[in-house]
């Protein structure tokens, strides 16, 4: 059978070096010595001439094998079989015995200590350019270690920790050796063709899969700048928007350009706003999957059909401080979208300063399927955010830094980005209005177009 290219490879105590490198070694040491022969040879020839080429070729040789041997060596010490290897003798990650073996001349038991069990490690590099090590739980007395080598494996490959899978049978310990990128927010940057949201160079999700996103983030952490480039994204793409800024303030302002109609900054007017989105829910619901044949479907099937999403600015402060009778019936709608608009196109983006009991306890937190944590937040806003993890939270200074989770990627860990950048010249109004002046006459279309050219 062919080897995998890209399949693991093994490193134990008893790995030898493998046979490429030694095969390579090899080849280079044998052709310099043929050279070193031939030299020889030809020197003690009478022809002056010929003995002047054959210094210069042996030169020149010698030359280029040398800065290849070395070339090689410097590739084989950095590699990640040397490493590991030698990170295994450094922590004594095996074990030995001792046995006789035989008597020595005095006639005393000769005694010898043999390895006889080593720690496992495996280790690939992926299409992405990550360096994945997998430390092997094999039911011996290393297993319980194999998921404690963070720091370790960092100091080891000088990189930081990117993704860690801890497995009945293994951990996977994950390194970016191309780290992900910062995007910079351009009017040219936005790809109007599918329905994917690209956050990062390397984080993305497609609207609905999964669906709604829960930002939380103190005062100035880049909530409203990370909506903003959320709203450019989704409306270019076709999607309907609900706006609710109880503070009245630039959420609003963008709600009045994209839709007056849709945008609420009272208590009641925001109430009426989320019924509003309850009724298209419910008339999606009758228009697309009432027949039999609808079976299985999503918006996604349906010619024309365009996603939409309510965007809720500072909902705990908006529900500390409205009538009770109004609260309950804004939660009403809320769970009800978050829990059934899915099939239909409908999303719900919520932002918070603090993590909020009413949203982040019990099922509802979970039907968030993109939970982003913003700037540096308490150790119990993170855990009601993102759940308990053995994620070793960095601190944060740069501005829009924060972590993601994304329901099923990245094995359902948080981890740490930074908020498309918004240049400081960049008119973000001036933007808006393109996009709505283009969805305009032909959002329908728009929406079609985006739907065949989507798999
Ligand atoms: N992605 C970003 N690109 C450019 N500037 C940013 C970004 N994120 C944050 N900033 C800067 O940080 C400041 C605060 O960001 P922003 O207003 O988005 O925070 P916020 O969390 O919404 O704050 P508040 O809750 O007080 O409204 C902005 O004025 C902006 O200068």
């Amino acid at each position: 059978m062919k080897k995998d290219k890209n399949s693991f490879k093994k490193v134990s105590y008893f790995s030898k070096i493998p046979m490429f490198s030694r095969f390579s070694f090899l080849l280079i040491t044998v052709i310099f010595i043929i050279g070193l022969a031939a030299f020889t040879i030809n020197y003690f020839s009478y022809s002056n001439v010929l003995k002047f080429f054959c210094s210069l070729l042996f030169l020149t040789m010698s030359i280029y094998f040398i800065k290849k041997w070395r070339l090689f060596r410097r590739k084989y010490n950095r590699s990640p079989f040397k490493k590991l290897k030698w990170f295994i003798k450094e922590n004594k990650l095996y074990e030995e015995e001792i046995y006789e073996v035989g008597l020595n001349k005095n006639g005393r038991v000769k005694k010898k200590k043999v390895v006889v069990n080593s720690a496992y490690f495996l280790y690939k590099t992926t299409e992405n350019d990550e360096l994945i090590i997998r430390a092997l739980k094999r039911a011996d007395k290393f297993s319980d270690k194999a998921n404690s080598y963070d720091t370790l494996l960092s100091a080891l490959f000088g990189l930081p920790l990117y993704k860690k899978f801890d497995e009945v049978q293994y951990c996977d310990y994950v390194f970016e050796l191309v780290p992900d990128k910062r995007i910079m927010v351009t009017n040219s940057s936005r790809n109007t063709s599918n329905y994917k949201i690209q956050i990062t160079s390397k984080i993305n999700w497609e609207i609905g899969s999964p669906p709604h996103i829960l930002i939380s983030g103190s005062t100035g952490s880049g909530k409203a700048s990370l909506v903003n480039t959320l709203i450019l994204d989704y409306l270019s793409k076709g999607a309907k928007l609900f706006i609710a800024d109880p503070k009245s303030a630039d959420l609003a302002t963008i709600g009045r350009i994209i839709d007056k109609e849709h945008t609420a900054t009272t208590e009641n007017e925001i109430a009426k706003l989320l019924r509003e989105a309850n009724e298209e829910m419910e008339r999606r619901y009758k228009e697309w999957f009432a027949e039999k044949d609808s079976f299985g479907k999503t918006w996604k099937d349906i010619d024309g059909a365009r996603p939409f999403m309510v965007v809720f600015d500072e909902y705990a402060a908006f529900t500390a401080v409205s009538s009770p009778k109004i609260v309950k019936e804004v939660q009403g709608y809320l769970f009800n979208l978050v829990l059934k608009s899915r099939q239909v196109g409908g999303e719900i983006c919520i932002l918070l300063q603090r993590p909020d009991a009413s949203i982040l306890n019990g099922s509802l937190r979970d039907n968030f399927g993109v939970r982003i944590g913003l700037s540096n937040m308490t150790d119990d806003g993170r855990r009601m955010l993102f759940g308990s993890t053995d994620v070793m939270y960095k601190s944060i200074q740069e501005m829009g830094g924060g972590y993601i989770l994304i329901d099923s990627q990245n094995n359902n860990l948080p981890l740490y980005f930074e908020t498309p950048l918004i240049p400081r010249d960049y008119n973000f109004l001036e933007e808006l209005q393109n996009i709505v002046n283009s969805n305009t006459p032909s959002e329908t279309s728009k929406a079609i177009e985006i739907g065949r050219r989507t798999p």
